[in-house]
């Protein structure tokens, strides 16, 4: 296997609820060991896309590959080595939280490979997910950020090749956040595991992402790295500066050759320079406002 081995390879993929189209022409590809941020409004239709990919939802047109195989035809051994978050594990309230992981774990034991033992070992998983204290504690008495933590562990427990993550950090209080995102660090820095994920959270996918989705009105209308996404955006850097004891503030796209200009034309009579590149939320927002518009 190579690193640039195509996990995800999804082509003029539709979705249609009844009379509703919710995913037009979603076309995209995630490639192994690349950890990808789906973001988008409220109802763009990212659960519907991951629902698919899991096989869970059947699709109106389109085809889509993962891991090689097509979701809607896929059998146990492809399951297997995919991860997938739910939040049924309410159901199973009288178990206990590592026994359940380790009930969950045997399934996966017959798909250990000479390089990848399988299941993950219930402790450490336990752990990554800060659940360590709860660890004898029966899953209904948990609250909702530990339930969540261990969905997220369930999700994981197989060792998956590729993991599918809806919002897995809604809920979850600042600790937990960073401890998940210790763990999808450490999942990526392994190379080998693919994580498509969704969130709310731009400071979150700004953090994980090595590339981001924005989906909106049912299409991807961007697709890139931060970095990327952020050139797409006119006057994405804003230069604040003092002179004379005037305030002066600007947008620019070549904020390097802004300043220079400044500091060759004023010299000492600039002060109070200020450099602020485009966050993502600044590009998020702009490319969602095109795509409303119709101008993207
Ligand atoms: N089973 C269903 N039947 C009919 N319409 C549905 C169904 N599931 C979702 N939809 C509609 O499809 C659209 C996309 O929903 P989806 O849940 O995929 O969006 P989302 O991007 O995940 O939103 P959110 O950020 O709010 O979770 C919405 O308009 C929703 O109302």
């Amino acid at each position: 296997m190579t690193t640039s081995e195509v996990v995800l390879d999804v082509e003029g993929l539709r979705m249609r609820y009844g009379p509703a189209d919710v995913l037009h022409d979603v076309t995209f590809r995630a490639r192994r060991g690349e950890v990808v941020c789906l973001l988008g409004p409220n109802g763009a239709g990212k659960t519907t896309t991951i629902e698919i990919l899991e096989g869970f939802r059947m699709r109106s047109a389109g085809r889509v590959e993962v891991l090689g195989t097509d979701p809607a035809r896929a059998g146990e051994d492809w399951r297997a080595r995919v991860g997938v978050v739910l939040q049924s594990w309410r159901d199973h309230g009288k178990w206990r939280v590592r026994e359940l992981l380790e009930h969950l774990g045997r399934y996966y034991a017959a798909y250990a490979t000479e390089t990848v033992a399988r299941p993950w070992w219930a402790d450490r998983l336990i752990a990554a997910v800060g659940l360590t204290e709860q660890a004898e504690h029966k899953i209904r008495t948990l609250s909702g950020g530990q339930r969540r933590r261990f969905d997220v562990a369930v999700g994981l427990v197989g060792r998956p090749e590729l993991v599918f993550l809806d919002e897995p950090t809604a809920g979850l209080d600042p600790v937990a956040r960073r401890a998940f995102h210790e763990l999808v660090l450490e999942l990526a820095a392994e190379g080998d595991t693919t994580i498509l994920l969704t969130t709310h959270d731009l400071a979150e996918a700004e953090k994980l992402a090595d590339r981001i989705m924005v989906l909106d009105g049912g299409r991807i209308v961007a697709d890139g790295t931060v970095a990327q996404l952020a050139r797409q955006i006119a006057g994405q850097d804003e230069v604040r500066w003092t002179r004379d004891g005037q305030r002066f503030a600007r947008s620019a796209t070549e904020s390097t050759r802004l300043v220079f200009d400044l500091f060759k034309q004023y010299g000492e009579e600039i002060e109070d320079l200020e450099v602020r590149r485009a966050s993502l939320e600044d590009t998020y927002l702009s490319l969602v406002r095109q795509a409303e518009e119709g101008t993207r």
